[in-house]
């Protein structure tokens, strides 16, 4: 297969940030996706439906001229959202779901869930009203390993928490390990989970053989190659409970090229790309549709997109960056290196 048209994919997972790195780096996901979830690891973070309706309108703002792009609104849950916050927010007609961080697991979470205990009522009340929780499944626990810390946390958290919740609907978010992607291929339909184009793409030794390489380095951390295989099994299964969520996550040159680098690769501006050459090193290019523009929207209760895309089979480089937010550039993932899929129209 040398061209595959799909519907327009969209992109459950996504950072824009803010303000002027909000500007720089939009317009690329805007350009191949119709719509994006939109983290809301902001700081400060987004916690209530004002401030979703606001940063919205900033996002909306920011956007290409005539630009069709939806940006889809989630909510940062604390230890004290109230119960009331979901109601709001699934009435507003623009949250689309509400985010778990375990406090400490990542970029920006210093204000997340220090224990799920806090925010019973709360995800009662989600549950109740049919608001999707996407989790960053990591414990945080110092002793647990970080290779560990997604596996750990789908025993130790996730489960008791589906066992108080049992009709919560809850996405996984970019899941990197084999125990992540049975779980989910087991569970029943009210659980899905994102899959990013990198943990497809890369073992953890392109980030650490030869010289460690800061651009690979993203929460949850890439695993060893058996973790990958699980993850390209289940993207390609046919399954609709794995979709397209890239994590494309904006930080600085000097952020991440530094002797304490942030985590995040931006994978934005070649994402579909990703996702086909993915796709392609096992033979199922005809899975890509389902998994990049169907399933998303199926169980979110949206319809896909109205248009498609076309991707061809031609070499094209990655810019070595992009301007980013205050005079620095971005690098994103294979800055300079070849692609083999392009996007035709
Ligand atoms: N994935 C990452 O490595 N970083 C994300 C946060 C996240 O999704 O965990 C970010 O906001 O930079
Ligand atoms: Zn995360
Ligand atoms: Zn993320």
């Amino acid at each position: 297969m040398d061209t595959v048209t799909l519907t327009r994919p969209d992109d459950w997972h996504l950072h824009l940030r803010d303000d002027e790195a909000l500007k720089a780096v939009v317009g690329h996901t805007a350009a191949q996706m119709g719509r994006a979830i939109i983290m809301p690891n902001l700081t400060p973070p987004v916690t209530t439906t004002a401030q979703a309706l606001e940063y919205r309108q900033r996002i909306l703002n920011a956007l290409p001229v005539g630009s069709t792009f939806e940006p889809l609104m989630v909510l940062y849950l604390t230890d004290t959202t109230p119960p009331e916050e979901i109601e709001r927010a699934a009435q507003s007609g623009i949250v689309n779901a509400v985010k778990l961080y375990p406090a400490g697991a990542t970029t920006n979470s210093d204000s997340g869930v220090t224990d799920l205990a806090h925010c019973d009522a709360t995800i009662e009340m989600m549950a109740k009203v049919g608001m999707p929780l996407l989790v960053h499944g990591e414990v945080t626990h110092a002793e647990i390993d970080i290779f560990d810390r997604e596996a750990v946390f789908i025993e130790t958290v996730l489960k008791p928490l589906l066992d108080r919740h049992p009709a919560l609907k809850v996405v996984c978010e970019h899941i990197t390990t084999q125990q992540a992607a049975e779980f989910v291929a087991q569970a029943p339909d009210n659980v899905a989970a994102t899959i990013t184009a990198h943990h497809l793409l890369f073992n953890r030794n392109k980030m650490l053989v030869g010289g460690i390489r800061p651009h690979y380095y993203c929460l949850p951390i890439l695993k060893r190659e058996q973790h990958r295989q699980a993850l390209l099994k289940a993207a390609t299964s046919g399954s609709h409970k794995f979709f397209l969520g890239t994590d494309s996550a904006p930080h600085s040159q000097g952020a991440k090229e530094s002797s304490c680098g942030c985590a995040g690769a931006y994978t934005a501006p070649a994402a579909i790309e990703l996702y086909a050459t993915a796709f392609d090193e096992m033979d199922a290019l005809d899975k890509l549709e389902a998994f990049a523009s169907l399933n998303g929207p199926r169980f979110y209760g949206l319809l896909p997109n109205p248009d498609t895309i076309t991707l061809e089979r031609r070499e094209w480089t990655l810019p070595e960056s992009y301007p980013y937010a205050q005079g620095e550039k971005i690098i994103p993932l294979l800055a300079g290196e070849a692609l083999s899929w392009a996007v035709s129209s």
